[in-house]
């Protein structure tokens, strides 16, 4: 039998995760940031939550690599950007495009992030 030794690094990087998303009720894990995108995905995200119009708070996960490494294990979704709202994963830009234009995003951001 060989002894299971935790992988503390990992798990702190997780529960860093858990963290963010726990903290933050509108939270977008992108590439780049929301004043200069560095991939047209997280800019078409950016784009719909700037119509919006409420804050939200942003991981740039090309600075961060192990977030880039981990979060796609906990949320099972493998690409970024990613958008979370309230402790739940919605989706990527298609999804968040999809759920702006069928009217459903807009009130969900609104009820989980005042006016600034
Ligand atoms: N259709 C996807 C496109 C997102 C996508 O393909 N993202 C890629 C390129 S930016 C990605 O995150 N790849 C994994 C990585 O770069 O870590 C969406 O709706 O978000």
């Amino acid at each position: 039998m060989t002894e299971q030794t935790p992988n503390t690094a990992a798990n702190d990087i997780e529960q860093l995760i858990r963290n963010q998303i726990k903290d933050n009720k509108v939270i977008l894990y992108m590439k780049g940031t929301p004043q200069f995108p560095q991939c047209g995905f997280s800019a078409k995200s950016i784009e719909v939550l700037t119509q919006i119009g409420r804050p939200f708070a942003f991981v740039n996960i090309l600075e961060n690599p192990e977030i880039r490494a981990t979060l796609p294990q906990i949320a099972n979704w493998p690409t970024f950007p990613q958008l979370w709202i309230d402790g739940e994963l919605m989706g990527g830009s298609d999804i968040i495009l999809q759920m702006y234009q069928s009217g459903e995003l807009k009130p969900l951001v609104e009820a989980n992030s005042p006016a600034a």
